[in-house]
Protein backbone atom coordinates (compact mmCIF):
# COMPACT_ATOMS: atom_id res chain seq x y z
CA UNK A 1 0.00 0.00 0.00
CA UNK A 2 1.38 3.57 -1.19
CA UNK A 3 2.52 5.30 1.86
CA UNK A 4 1.05 9.23 2.33
CA UNK A 5 3.59 11.55 3.72
CA UNK A 6 3.16 15.49 4.08
CA UNK A 7 6.30 17.60 4.23
CA UNK A 8 5.62 21.51 5.65
CA UNK A 9 7.46 23.64 4.33
CA UNK A 10 8.18 21.62 1.20
CA UNK A 11 9.05 24.59 -1.41
CA UNK A 12 12.31 25.20 -0.33
CA UNK A 13 15.54 23.82 1.67
CA UNK A 14 15.22 20.93 3.54
CA UNK A 15 11.86 20.06 3.43
CA UNK A 16 12.48 20.12 -0.15
CA UNK A 17 15.27 18.34 -0.54
CA UNK A 18 13.43 15.68 2.07
CA UNK A 19 11.27 15.04 -0.79
CA UNK A 20 13.63 14.41 -3.57
CA UNK A 21 15.31 12.20 -0.82
CA UNK A 22 12.12 10.55 0.12
CA UNK A 23 10.73 9.89 -3.88
CA UNK A 24 14.57 8.54 -4.76
CA UNK A 25 14.19 5.72 -1.48
CA UNK A 26 10.35 4.84 -2.12
CA UNK A 27 8.83 4.93 -6.05
CA UNK A 28 5.20 4.33 -4.14
CA UNK A 29 5.12 7.06 -2.26
CA UNK A 30 2.53 9.96 -2.76
CA UNK A 31 3.92 13.19 -1.57
CA UNK A 32 1.98 15.83 -0.33
CA UNK A 33 3.78 19.51 -0.36
CA UNK A 34 1.85 21.16 2.35
CA UNK A 35 3.34 25.13 1.09
CA UNK A 36 2.09 28.60 2.08
CA UNK A 37 3.25 29.92 -1.69
CA UNK A 38 1.35 27.79 -4.26
CA UNK A 39 3.96 29.30 -6.95
CA UNK A 40 6.90 27.99 -5.10
CA UNK A 41 5.10 24.96 -4.63
CA UNK A 42 4.27 24.44 -8.55
CA UNK A 43 8.03 25.00 -9.10
CA UNK A 44 9.08 22.27 -6.45
CA UNK A 45 6.67 20.31 -8.29
CA UNK A 46 8.17 20.12 -11.20
CA UNK A 47 11.68 19.66 -10.39
CA UNK A 48 10.74 16.73 -8.56
CA UNK A 49 8.79 15.45 -11.52
CA UNK A 50 11.53 15.93 -13.71
CA UNK A 51 13.92 13.51 -11.81
CA UNK A 52 11.01 11.09 -11.05
CA UNK A 53 8.17 11.26 -13.50
CA UNK A 54 5.96 8.47 -12.48
CA UNK A 55 5.56 9.74 -9.01
CA UNK A 56 2.78 10.96 -7.03
CA UNK A 57 2.88 14.89 -5.80
CA UNK A 58 0.28 16.49 -4.30
CA UNK A 59 -0.09 20.30 -3.27
CA UNK A 60 -1.88 21.54 -0.42
CA UNK A 61 -1.86 25.36 0.36
CA UNK A 62 -1.11 25.77 4.01
CA UNK A 63 -0.31 28.55 6.05
CA UNK A 64 1.27 27.20 9.03
CA UNK A 65 0.87 30.81 10.57
CA UNK A 66 -2.65 31.14 10.14
CA UNK A 67 -5.18 29.26 12.07
CA UNK A 68 -7.46 29.77 9.37
CA UNK A 69 -5.14 27.77 7.03
CA UNK A 70 -4.07 25.43 9.13
CA UNK A 71 -8.36 24.33 9.58
CA UNK A 72 -8.95 24.55 6.00
CA UNK A 73 -5.65 23.11 4.87
CA UNK A 74 -6.38 20.10 7.64
CA UNK A 75 -10.11 19.87 6.32
CA UNK A 76 -8.51 19.12 2.19
CA UNK A 77 -6.52 16.34 3.61
CA UNK A 78 -9.31 14.78 5.24
CA UNK A 79 -11.24 14.81 2.02
CA UNK A 80 -8.32 13.70 0.13
CA UNK A 81 -6.93 10.69 2.67
CA UNK A 82 -8.03 8.15 4.43
CA UNK A 83 -4.56 7.87 6.40
CA UNK A 84 -1.43 9.62 6.95
CA UNK A 85 1.91 7.92 7.34
CA UNK A 86 4.16 10.66 8.01
CA UNK A 87 3.58 14.05 8.81
CA UNK A 88 6.65 16.23 8.68
CA UNK A 89 6.59 19.57 10.53
CA UNK A 90 9.21 21.29 8.95
CA UNK A 91 8.27 25.02 7.95
CA UNK A 92 10.04 27.31 10.16
CA UNK A 93 10.86 31.31 10.44
CA UNK A 94 13.67 33.23 11.40
CA UNK A 95 12.47 36.78 11.28
CA UNK A 96 14.89 39.84 11.23
CA UNK A 97 17.85 38.04 12.68
CA UNK A 98 20.55 39.95 14.35
CA UNK A 99 24.31 38.40 14.68
CA UNK A 100 25.96 39.66 17.90
CA UNK A 101 29.43 40.09 16.21
CA UNK A 102 31.31 41.04 19.39
CA UNK A 103 29.82 37.70 21.09
CA UNK A 104 31.75 36.03 17.96
CA UNK A 105 34.55 37.20 18.19
CA UNK A 106 34.88 36.78 21.43
CA UNK A 107 33.31 32.77 21.54
CA UNK A 108 36.21 32.49 18.58
CA UNK A 109 38.61 32.45 21.59
CA UNK A 110 36.93 30.57 24.04
CA UNK A 111 36.65 27.03 24.46
CA UNK A 112 32.81 27.08 23.52
CA UNK A 113 34.12 27.63 19.98
CA UNK A 114 32.71 24.46 18.23
CA UNK A 115 29.41 24.52 20.68
CA UNK A 116 29.27 28.25 19.33
CA UNK A 117 29.42 27.08 15.99
CA UNK A 118 27.38 24.67 16.58
CA UNK A 119 24.36 26.59 18.49
CA UNK A 120 24.84 30.14 17.71
CA UNK A 121 24.86 29.78 21.53
CA UNK A 122 24.16 33.54 22.73
CA UNK A 123 25.00 34.91 18.71
CA UNK A 124 21.69 35.40 17.37
CA UNK A 125 18.89 37.01 18.55
CA UNK A 126 15.13 38.00 16.64
CA UNK A 127 12.71 40.66 16.25
CA UNK A 128 9.43 39.23 16.35
CA UNK A 129 5.82 40.68 15.88
CA UNK A 130 1.67 39.80 16.25
CA UNK A 131 0.25 37.93 13.44
CA UNK A 132 -3.51 38.46 12.33
CA UNK A 133 -4.69 35.71 14.70
CA UNK A 134 -3.01 37.67 18.08
CA UNK A 135 -0.25 35.20 18.11
CA UNK A 136 3.64 35.89 17.73
CA UNK A 137 4.42 35.05 14.54
CA UNK A 138 7.19 32.51 15.39
CA UNK A 139 5.33 30.47 18.21
CA UNK A 140 2.76 30.24 15.45
CA UNK A 141 4.89 29.50 12.59
CA UNK A 142 6.97 27.14 14.25
CA UNK A 143 5.59 25.49 16.80
CA UNK A 144 1.65 26.35 17.44
CA UNK A 145 0.23 25.91 13.51
CA UNK A 146 1.75 22.08 13.65
CA UNK A 147 0.32 21.61 16.69
CA UNK A 148 -3.11 22.77 16.06
CA UNK A 149 -2.51 20.56 12.54
CA UNK A 150 -2.21 17.56 14.11
CA UNK A 151 -5.09 18.28 16.44
CA UNK A 152 -6.99 18.82 13.53
CA UNK A 153 -5.44 15.42 11.70
CA UNK A 154 -5.96 13.25 14.83
CA UNK A 155 -8.71 10.82 13.42
CA UNK A 156 -6.33 10.05 10.39
CA UNK A 157 -3.04 10.35 13.05
CA UNK A 158 -4.18 7.82 15.12
CA UNK A 159 -6.03 4.69 14.12
CA UNK A 160 -6.30 1.56 15.73
CA UNK A 161 -3.75 -1.07 13.87
CA UNK A 162 -2.20 2.08 12.02
CA UNK A 163 1.39 3.59 13.09
CA UNK A 164 1.49 7.02 11.48
CA UNK A 165 5.17 9.24 12.66
CA UNK A 166 5.34 12.98 12.91
CA UNK A 167 8.91 14.75 12.73
CA UNK A 168 9.78 18.33 14.11
CA UNK A 169 12.75 19.99 12.35
CA UNK A 170 14.14 21.50 15.53
CA UNK A 171 17.66 22.71 15.98
CA UNK A 172 19.77 22.61 17.87
CA UNK A 173 19.64 26.29 18.67
CA UNK A 174 16.79 25.39 21.16
CA UNK A 175 17.47 26.08 24.47
CA UNK A 176 15.95 25.80 27.82
CA UNK A 177 16.91 28.96 29.24
CA UNK A 178 15.56 30.73 26.26
CA UNK A 179 11.87 29.37 27.30
CA UNK A 180 9.61 30.44 29.90
CA UNK A 181 6.71 28.91 30.39
CA UNK A 182 5.21 31.71 31.52
CA UNK A 183 5.59 33.01 28.46
CA UNK A 184 5.41 30.40 25.52
CA UNK A 185 4.83 32.98 23.05
CA UNK A 186 8.24 34.49 23.70
CA UNK A 187 6.62 38.26 23.43
CA UNK A 188 9.22 39.60 26.22
CA UNK A 189 12.53 38.03 25.04
CA UNK A 190 14.71 38.33 22.04
CA UNK A 191 14.80 34.41 21.17
CA UNK A 192 11.63 33.75 19.86
CA UNK A 193 13.54 30.99 17.66
CA UNK A 194 15.03 29.10 20.37
CA UNK A 195 12.10 29.53 22.61
CA UNK A 196 9.88 27.70 19.70
CA UNK A 197 12.35 25.34 18.80
CA UNK A 198 12.27 24.23 22.92
CA UNK A 199 8.73 24.20 22.90
CA UNK A 200 8.78 21.96 19.74
CA UNK A 201 11.26 19.67 21.47
CA UNK A 202 8.90 19.45 24.81
CA UNK A 203 5.81 18.73 22.61
CA UNK A 204 7.00 16.18 21.28
CA UNK A 205 7.83 14.92 24.39
CA UNK A 206 4.31 15.22 25.27
CA UNK A 207 2.69 13.65 22.05
CA UNK A 208 4.99 10.57 22.57
CA UNK A 209 3.34 10.02 26.31
CA UNK A 210 -0.33 10.76 25.02
CA UNK A 211 -0.58 9.14 21.96
CA UNK A 212 1.83 6.89 21.47
CA UNK A 213 -0.71 4.33 22.47
CA UNK A 214 -2.85 5.21 19.75
CA UNK A 215 0.07 4.80 17.35
CA UNK A 216 0.92 8.44 17.13
CA UNK A 217 4.86 8.69 17.04
CA UNK A 218 6.27 11.99 17.38
CA UNK A 219 10.41 12.74 16.45
CA UNK A 220 12.62 15.42 17.01
CA UNK A 221 15.67 16.06 14.75
CA UNK A 222 18.33 19.07 13.92
CA UNK A 223 19.74 19.50 10.63
CA UNK A 224 23.01 20.51 11.59
CA UNK A 225 23.77 24.40 9.98
CA UNK A 226 22.58 24.07 6.35
CA UNK A 227 22.87 27.29 3.90
CA UNK A 228 19.18 27.67 3.15
CA UNK A 229 16.75 31.27 3.00
CA UNK A 230 16.53 30.59 6.50
CA UNK A 231 20.85 30.85 6.85
CA UNK A 232 21.04 33.25 4.01
CA UNK A 233 18.53 35.99 5.43
CA UNK A 234 21.10 35.95 8.69
CA UNK A 235 24.13 37.97 7.04
CA UNK A 236 24.01 39.60 3.73
CA UNK A 237 24.71 37.41 0.88
CA UNK A 238 28.43 38.71 -0.40
CA UNK A 239 29.13 38.18 3.18
CA UNK A 240 28.50 34.55 2.83
CA UNK A 241 30.52 33.93 -0.45
CA UNK A 242 33.20 35.83 1.26
CA UNK A 243 33.28 33.22 4.75
CA UNK A 244 31.84 29.97 2.92
CA UNK A 245 36.01 29.00 2.12
CA UNK A 246 35.87 29.39 5.77
CA UNK A 247 32.90 27.29 6.41
CA UNK A 248 33.76 24.42 4.60
CA UNK A 249 37.25 24.21 6.04
CA UNK A 250 35.23 24.76 10.08
CA UNK A 251 33.75 21.71 8.39
CA UNK A 252 36.34 19.34 8.69
CA UNK A 253 36.35 20.20 12.44
CA UNK A 254 32.85 19.81 13.46
CA UNK A 255 30.05 17.52 11.99
CA UNK A 256 27.71 19.97 12.75
CA UNK A 257 28.23 22.06 9.27
CA UNK A 258 26.21 19.81 6.90
CA UNK A 259 25.81 22.87 4.71
CA UNK A 260 24.06 21.10 1.77
CA UNK A 261 20.13 20.45 2.01
CA UNK A 262 20.50 17.11 1.10
CA UNK A 263 22.77 16.25 4.01
CA UNK A 264 20.78 18.78 6.40
CA UNK A 265 17.58 16.27 5.05
CA UNK A 266 19.45 13.42 6.60
CA UNK A 267 17.94 12.53 10.09
CA UNK A 268 14.47 13.41 8.43
CA UNK A 269 15.24 10.97 6.08
CA UNK A 270 16.96 8.02 8.17
CA UNK A 271 13.83 8.30 10.32
CA UNK A 272 11.55 7.33 7.09
CA UNK A 273 13.29 4.06 7.55
CA UNK A 274 13.21 3.33 11.24
CA UNK A 275 10.77 0.96 13.22
CA UNK A 276 9.26 3.90 15.43
CA UNK A 277 9.13 1.72 18.16
CA UNK A 278 13.19 1.73 18.30
CA UNK A 279 13.21 5.27 18.61
CA UNK A 280 13.92 7.45 21.72
CA UNK A 281 11.21 9.82 22.63
CA UNK A 282 13.82 12.00 24.34
CA UNK A 283 16.26 12.17 22.01
CA UNK A 284 17.12 14.70 19.11
CA UNK A 285 18.68 12.78 15.57
CA UNK A 286 21.24 15.11 14.40
CA UNK A 287 22.07 15.17 10.66
CA UNK A 288 25.99 15.01 10.72
CA UNK A 289 28.53 14.53 7.81
CA UNK A 290 32.07 13.81 8.67
CA UNK A 291 35.20 15.27 8.03
CA UNK A 292 35.47 12.30 5.68
CA UNK A 293 32.35 13.24 4.29
CA UNK A 294 29.83 10.73 5.26
CA UNK A 295 26.27 11.31 6.07
CA UNK A 296 25.26 10.24 9.22
CA UNK A 297 22.33 10.47 12.02
CA UNK A 298 23.11 10.45 15.80
CA UNK A 299 20.54 10.77 19.01
CA UNK A 300 21.51 13.05 21.46
CA UNK A 301 19.83 13.29 24.51
CA UNK A 302 17.37 16.19 24.71
CA UNK A 303 16.88 18.54 27.59
CA UNK A 304 13.54 18.10 28.47
CA UNK A 305 11.41 17.26 31.22
CA UNK A 306 7.87 15.61 31.54
CA UNK A 307 6.69 18.13 33.97
CA UNK A 308 6.54 20.98 31.78
CA UNK A 309 6.33 19.60 28.97
CA UNK A 310 2.86 18.01 30.13
CA UNK A 311 2.05 22.26 31.13
CA UNK A 312 3.26 23.55 27.88
CA UNK A 313 0.74 20.53 26.22
CA UNK A 314 -2.21 21.97 28.70
CA UNK A 315 -1.43 25.15 27.71
CA UNK A 316 -0.96 24.81 24.05
CA UNK A 317 -4.56 22.87 24.47
CA UNK A 318 -6.32 25.81 25.84
CA UNK A 319 -4.96 28.47 23.88
CA UNK A 320 -5.90 25.69 21.02
CA UNK A 321 -9.89 26.51 22.44
CA UNK A 322 -9.15 30.50 22.91
CA UNK A 323 -8.10 30.96 18.99
CA UNK A 324 -11.11 28.58 18.22
CA UNK A 325 -13.36 30.54 19.74
CA UNK A 326 -12.27 34.20 18.14
CA UNK A 327 -11.98 32.94 15.01
CA UNK A 328 -15.28 31.22 14.84
CA UNK A 329 -16.75 34.65 16.59
CA UNK A 330 -14.70 36.36 13.95
CA UNK A 331 -16.11 34.60 10.76
CA UNK A 332 -19.79 35.26 11.95
CA UNK A 333 -19.30 38.82 12.08
CA UNK A 334 -17.78 38.37 8.83
CA UNK A 335 -21.06 36.84 7.77
CA UNK A 336 -23.24 39.02 9.82
CA UNK A 337 -21.33 42.06 7.96
CA UNK A 338 -21.81 40.35 4.41
CA UNK A 339 -25.55 39.42 4.78
CA UNK A 340 -26.14 43.32 5.97
CA UNK A 341 -24.21 44.78 2.67
CA UNK A 342 -26.20 42.14 0.00
CA UNK A 343 -29.37 43.64 2.01
CA UNK A 344 -28.37 46.86 1.72
CA UNK A 345 -27.40 46.52 -1.80
N1 LIG B 1 19.03 26.05 7.75
C1 LIG B 1 19.50 25.67 8.94
O1 LIG B 1 20.69 25.78 9.23
C2 LIG B 1 18.56 25.11 9.94
C3 LIG B 1 17.21 25.05 9.71
N2 LIG B 1 16.40 24.51 10.67
C4 LIG B 1 14.97 24.38 10.44
O2 LIG B 1 14.73 23.73 9.22
C5 LIG B 1 13.43 24.04 8.74
C6 LIG B 1 13.49 24.33 7.26
O3 LIG B 1 14.23 25.52 7.08
P1 LIG B 1 15.27 25.74 5.90
O4 LIG B 1 15.11 24.72 4.87
O5 LIG B 1 16.58 25.95 6.51
O6 LIG B 1 14.83 27.17 5.37
P2 LIG B 1 13.92 27.63 4.13
O7 LIG B 1 13.63 29.05 4.39
O8 LIG B 1 14.55 27.23 2.87
O9 LIG B 1 12.62 26.74 4.31
C7 LIG B 1 11.60 27.10 5.17
C8 LIG B 1 10.32 26.60 4.56
O10 LIG B 1 9.24 26.89 5.47
C9 LIG B 1 8.24 27.53 4.73
N3 LIG B 1 7.42 28.40 5.57
C10 LIG B 1 7.80 29.45 6.31
N4 LIG B 1 6.74 30.00 6.90
C11 LIG B 1 5.65 29.27 6.51
C12 LIG B 1 4.28 29.36 6.77
N5 LIG B 1 3.77 30.31 7.55
N6 LIG B 1 3.45 28.44 6.23
C13 LIG B 1 3.94 27.46 5.42
N7 LIG B 1 5.24 27.35 5.12
C14 LIG B 1 6.08 28.25 5.67
C15 LIG B 1 8.96 28.33 3.68
O11 LIG B 1 8.05 28.68 2.65
P3 LIG B 1 8.17 30.06 1.82
O12 LIG B 1 8.98 29.72 0.62
O13 LIG B 1 6.75 30.38 1.50
O14 LIG B 1 8.81 31.05 2.71
C16 LIG B 1 9.98 27.30 3.25
O15 LIG B 1 9.44 26.38 2.36
C17 LIG B 1 12.95 25.21 9.61
O16 LIG B 1 12.05 24.73 10.56
C18 LIG B 1 14.22 25.68 10.29
O17 LIG B 1 13.97 26.29 11.52
C19 LIG B 1 16.88 24.04 11.85
C20 LIG B 1 18.21 24.12 12.12
C21 LIG B 1 19.16 24.65 11.18
C1 LIG C 1 31.54 31.11 9.84
C2 LIG C 1 31.76 32.53 10.10
C3 LIG C 1 33.12 33.04 9.91
C4 LIG C 1 30.81 33.38 10.52
C5 LIG C 1 29.37 33.02 10.70
C6 LIG C 1 28.95 33.24 12.08
C7 LIG C 1 27.47 33.03 12.32
C8 LIG C 1 26.66 33.90 11.41
C9 LIG C 1 27.10 31.54 12.29
C10 LIG C 1 27.90 30.77 13.37
C11 LIG C 1 27.02 29.64 13.84
C12 LIG C 1 25.85 29.66 12.86
C13 LIG C 1 24.60 28.91 13.17
C14 LIG C 1 23.38 29.33 12.67
C15 LIG C 1 23.30 30.59 11.88
C16 LIG C 1 24.64 31.20 11.44
C17 LIG C 1 25.65 31.13 12.57
C18 LIG C 1 25.14 31.92 13.74
C19 LIG C 1 22.09 28.63 13.00
C20 LIG C 1 21.50 29.41 14.14
C21 LIG C 1 21.06 28.63 11.88
C22 LIG C 1 19.73 28.04 12.31
C23 LIG C 1 19.78 26.97 13.36
O1 LIG C 1 18.73 26.47 13.71
C24 LIG C 1 21.05 26.57 14.01
C25 LIG C 1 21.19 25.08 14.23
C26 LIG C 1 22.30 27.17 13.41
C27 LIG C 1 23.47 27.04 14.37
C28 LIG C 1 24.75 27.62 13.90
Amino acid sequence: MEKIVIVTGANSGIGLALCERLLTEDSQLRLCLACRNMQRAEAARSALLTCHTNASVDLLHLDVGSVQSVLTAAQEVKARYSKIDFLYLNAGIMPNPQVDIRAFIKGLFSRNVINMFATAEGLLTQQDTLNSDGLQEVFATNLFGHFLMIRELEPLLCQTGHTSRVVWTSSSNARRSAFNIEDMQHRNGTEPYSSSKYASDMLSLALNRHKNSQGLFSSVICPGLVMTNLTYGILPSFFWNIIMPIMWLIRIFTNTFTLTPYNGAEALHWLFLQKPESLDARAKYHSLKSGLGTNYTQPRPMDVDDEMSEVLYKKLLKLEIVVRRQLSEKNADNQAHQQYLNETK
